[in-house]
């Protein structure tokens, strides 16, 4: 666990970075600072490596002070990723990721044999080991950066603005990948974003900060979302709360209809407005309206009781049934969720 204990930094200048900043980073989870530029997020991070030191209170790691371990060993326990990978151009990639446990000492072979590990790890060809930066894309080399921060396994990963430097579906994929690795690692992560929706997403705490480095709220996203501690939260979380909460709203107990489909092939089904068409083995064909039974429109589906009901809501405005396919992880479907029912988890969202 990360403690920061009532910290101040006050550069020589006078600029109160960050003023009397509590709060907890707690193990095994990640937690974001996010806010506006300039609200001291950075300067926040990089005291807990002692890249900055404090100007007054405690950072505290798994309860003991930063201030009194020295720097090198204090930064072997903190893998640390930066916005654009920040990698030694005249490096091949193999030796990029290789760095920290080179420089503890460990056998060439060795390292080398973590660094390709790693490499798979985050998701990369172990054929790029022996390129340089410059052939790799942006994402790739961000792979790479968050890779070699993992290579001596610290349990403390600080990473500052690492995806904003990559086009939004990679930082999508990226951001993805980053949950996936966590499920498996369980590190203790602090991640500095100016993004509250990247915030919302990846923090199991978000801490948002305003400008001079006050704290304005810390709290989980779904917290954060549906109680917002005053204007300055609310306004920096945008206008569409409402509609983002949802992603927060489990589908386990929307209701859904298993009467409403036909095999396709098969005679005419109910007499519905509209019906959805399934292959033999289950998967979505389309839906058929009573008015036109010629024609298949389009569906929208979700994963029923794992995806939220911010996807069960959008697969229902995908298709002019107004009506979600449920399906299962293999994509074959289980029910259909009507506009009514939709309407009552909703309600049900909108009170609780
Ligand atoms: N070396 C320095 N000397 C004086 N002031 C500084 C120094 N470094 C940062 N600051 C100031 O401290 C404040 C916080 O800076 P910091 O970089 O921590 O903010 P940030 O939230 O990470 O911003 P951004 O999102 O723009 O990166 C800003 O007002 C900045 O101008």
């Amino acid at each position: 666990m990360i403690t920061f204990d009532s910290v101040t930094k006050r550069y020589p200048d006078g600029t109160v970075a960050v003023d009397h900043l509590s709060l907890e980073a707690p193990t095994g989870e990640i937690t974001v600072f996010v806010g506006p530029s300039g609200c001291g997020k950075t300067t926040s991070l990089r005291m807990i490596n002692r890249m900055i030191d404090a100007t007054e209170g405690r950072i505290l790691l798994d309860g003991e002070p930063v201030q009194s371990i020295d720097p090198p060993t204090l930064r072997r326990g903190i893998g640390y990723v930066i916005q654009q990978a920040g990698l030694f151009p005249h490096r091949k990639i193999v030796d990029n990721v290789a760095t920290v446990p080179y420089l503890l000492g460990w056998d060439r072979k060795k390292a080398r044999a973590r660094a390709m590990e790693l490499l798979e790890r985050v998701g990369l060809d172990p054929a790029f080991a022996s390129r340089y930066p410059f052939q790799l894309s942006g994402g790739q080399q961000q792979r790479v950066g968050v890779a070699r921060a993992l290579a001596a396994d610290p349990p403390v990963l600080l990473m500052d603005e690492p995806f904003s430097a990559v086009d939004p579906i990679v930082r999508t994929s990226l951001q993805d990948e980053l949950l996936r690795l966590q499920g498996e690692l369980n590190k203790t992560i602090v991640f500095v974003t100016h993004d509250i929706d990247e915030a919302i997403k990846l923090g199991d705490r978000v801490a948002v900060l305003r400008v001079g480095g006050k704290l304005a709220q810390l709290a989980d996203p779904k917290t954060l979302l549906s109680e917002p501690a005053d204007d300055f939260v609310r306004e920096f979380l945008g206008h569409d709360r409402g509609i983002r909460r949802l992603q927060f709203v489990s589908t386990e107990g929307l209701r859904i209809r298993t009467d409403l489909t036909v095999t396709e092939g098969s005679g005419d089904g109910a007499a519905e407005p509209w019906l959805l068409v399934v292959t033999g083995d289950g998967r979505p064909v389309g839906w058929r309206s009573g008015a036109r039974p010629s024609e298949l429109e389009p569906y929208g589906t979700y994963v029923h009781g794992r995806d939220s009901m911010r996807a069960a809501l959008d697969a229902a405005l995908l298709s002019p049934s107004g009506c979600a396919v449920a399906v299962n992880g293999d994509g074959k479907v289980v029910g259909v969720a009507t506009r009514e029912a939709l309407d009552a988890a909703l309600a049900e969202a909108a009170d609780g």
